[in-house]
């Protein structure tokens, strides 16, 4: 096992100082290869996490926001900077605002969008989710194009100045108004605490929104004015405040065109004609023309993809890697798989859920216009909710999108590797390169575990009930640091998210929020039957299964499984059940 899988492996005392001295040798942009050999901290101590947790970088930089320039004179243009998850021109409020303040004041909009190589090593971004950003920038700078707006791509490192580098382009651009939509993320909103103080100092007026969630983190609170720990309580309030806010999802309205003449201005007519890049040194996407069929880029496609989940019925020839927009499904709303959604969502043997994921994640779409979607759908006046009904089931799982970023924001200690339940930081995992090795490949001998892994291993996505069986296995089963396989899910989905990730392995693991402690442990193979009823869905992705019928395809005997070639089961269900109750009821243990 490698010493960075060994070191994120084990939360014991000796690894800690073990990961401390590796901290203390490895500074970000040390060496002379500024952009890959570089080294994130990976797992803060308890203390670090203990001190951002009490003072979150969200708040202070809600401060810094506060006490910004409000006015400004003698700018020559208005800058939007697009992010990682708020890719589109529809919809987009930042974009939309300063648009706005760019036509008040008439003079041009430039958008601007920093590639930071360093940042996607921190977040453990891949290949995949990198490519799928490019193709989105080349989309956007088509049509920015069309409006005479400039979309300037540069690649930035080291990352620690980054903020020097977005002021100088301003200031080389004669630009004094700034506009972006706000990330949680704590590097992020550190950075942007930066950008605040140097943009202070050079007289540039900064407006940060609030685009990502349909309800905005520091919104809703306990009637202890406590933020929500727990998912239904949050998801009563969620619902209450929105129905009594519907501006809340109001569509913010597309930027209006530049005048022509930017077409010759001496410093913004060059910015048209720099190109995208195709790909990001160390980040290039081996399977790039697979994913573009899979998840072909841009808003249009987004919009058709729900659109087709809201108006036509699932199909198991979209089980696999296949283009979602092929032709052939049928279109009546009653077939919708929306509208079954709450009774099929967990089967993944053909496409039950909308597979937005990838769109909401990097902001394709807003998460405020499938909202007005499902409105639309039911011709209804307010946001339906509800666990009864197959849409309400569906925008709840929007709701838990933001409930694991509002999490993020008020612990933010989640994503600086430590678990929501400081008590388990002490489980005692295994350490088995073989086995995590198995897994990742979809080697462990569980059919349905080995498919959810082959399936996003093949298609940059998992179904999500396989992802909890996948997660559940490996740590539960394998007994493996959750840590392992939240920076593999991250590296391999097209649609990763830091908070949505982070929530969903937290939760597989137990150590999250998740009021359910840690003694949910899933029969894999119970679970295999509700996931793919048909058994069509292991099929799909275990070819060696590939002939067999009825149960033998959840679990097929030692016998049949060696016939066939498929691997043998690494642990009995049973007796790593067994082990799991008995460390996480006594952290630490053997
Ligand atoms: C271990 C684990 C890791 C995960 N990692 C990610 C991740 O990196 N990025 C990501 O977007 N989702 C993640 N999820 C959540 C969920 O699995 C995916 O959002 C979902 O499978 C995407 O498919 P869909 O678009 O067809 O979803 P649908 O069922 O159509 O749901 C609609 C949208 O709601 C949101 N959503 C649905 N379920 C969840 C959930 N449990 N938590 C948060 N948001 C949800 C997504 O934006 C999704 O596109 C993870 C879940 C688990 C258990």
């Amino acid at each position: 096992m490698s010493k960075r899988v060994l070191s994120r492996a084990s939360s014991s005392a000796s690894s800690h100082s073990s990961i401390e001295h590796v901290r203390k040798r490895r500074r970000e942009g040390e060496g002379n290869q500024p952009t890959l050999w570089f080294n994130p901290n990976y797992t803060a101590s308890a203390e670090d996490a203990a001190r951002v947790d009490a003072d979150p970088p969200l708040q202070k930089f809600l401060e810094a926001a506060s006490v910004g320039l409000k006015t400004v004179e003698g700018t020559e243009a208005v800058v939007h900077w697009m992010r990682m998850a708020d890719l589109r021109i529809v919809d987009n409020r930042a974009l939309s605002q300063a648009s706005k303040r760019a036509r008040e004041v008439d003079i041009p909009l430039i958008v601007l969008f920093v590639i930071s190589p360093q940042d996607y090593v921190a977040h453990d971004r891949g290949p995949r989710r990198i490519d799928f950003v490019l193709r989105n920038l080349k989309s956007i700078k088509r049509s920015l194009k069309e409006l005479n707006i400039p979309l300037y791509v540069t690649t930035h490192t080291p990352r620690r100045n980054l903020p020097t580098g977005v002021i100088d382009l301003l200031k080389q651009w004669n630009a004094k108004e700034l506009y972006a939509n706000i990330e949680y993320e704590v590097d992020e909103l550190r950075r942007d605490i930066r950008i605040l103080e140097l943009a202070k100092q050079e007289g540039i007026r900064c407006t940060f929104i609030h685009d990502k969630l349909v309800v905005e983190p520091g919104t809703l609170f306990t009637q202890q004015g406590k933020p929500f720990a727990v998912f239904s309580p949050f998801h009563r309030r969620w619902i209450e405040a929105l129905n009594r806010n519907l501006h809340w999802i109001a569509e913010a309205s597309v930027p209006t065109p530049n005048d022509y003449e930017i077409h010759s201005h001496s410093s913004y007519a060059d910015l048209f004609n720099q190109e995208v890049p195709d790909e990001v040194e160390g980040f290039e996407c081996e399977d790039r023309e697979k994913m573009k069929v899979i998840w072909p880029e841009g808003h249009g496609a987004a919009k058709e993809m729900l659109d087709r989940f809201l108006h036509t019925k699932s199909r198991g020839s979209q089980l696999g890697p296949a283009n979602p927009l092929e032709e052939g499904a049928e279109s009546s709303a009653k077939a919708s798989r929306a509208l079954t959604y709450k009774d099929k969502r967990d089967q993944a043997d053909r496409d039950t859920t909308s597979r937005l994921s990838p769109y909401l994640s990097a902001g394709v779409i807003s998460c405020r216009e499938v909202v007005r979607a499902t409105m639309e759908l039911l011709k209804i006046k307010r946001v339906e909710s509800s666990r009864d009904t197959s849409i309400g089931t569906w925008v709840q799982e929007l709701a838990w999108r933001d409930f694991y970023t509002h999490i993020m924001c008020a612990w933010p200690r989640v994503s600086m590797g430590r678990p929501y339940q400081e008590k388990f930081a002490g489980v005692k995992w295994e350490v088995n390169e073989e086995h995590f090795n198995a897994w990742k490949e979809g080697r462990t001998g569980v059919p349905i575990v080995d498919a959810g892994m082959r399936q996003m291993n093949t298609m940059g996505w998992m179904h999500n009930r396989a992802r909890m069986i996948t997660a559940m296995y490996l740590t539960k089963d394998l007994m493996l640091d959750w840590r392992l396989g939240e920076r593999y899910f991250s590296k391999m989905l097209i649609d990763s998210d830091l908070a949505s990730n982070n929530g969903g392995w937290q939760w597989s693991s137990g150590t999250g929020t998740d009021p359910q402690p840690y003694f949910r442990i899933f029969n894999p193979y119970n679970q295999s039957e509700k996931a793919d009823p048909t058994g069509n869905y292991i099929r799909e992705f275990v070819p060696e299964l590939g002939g067999l019928r009825g149960p033998d395809v959840h679990k097929p005997s030692p016998k049949t499984a060696q016939k066939l070639g498929y691997p043998l089961l690494l642990i009995e269900h049973g007796k790593a059940r067994d082990r799991a109750l008995r460390r996480y009821k006594n952290p630490g243990m053997e």
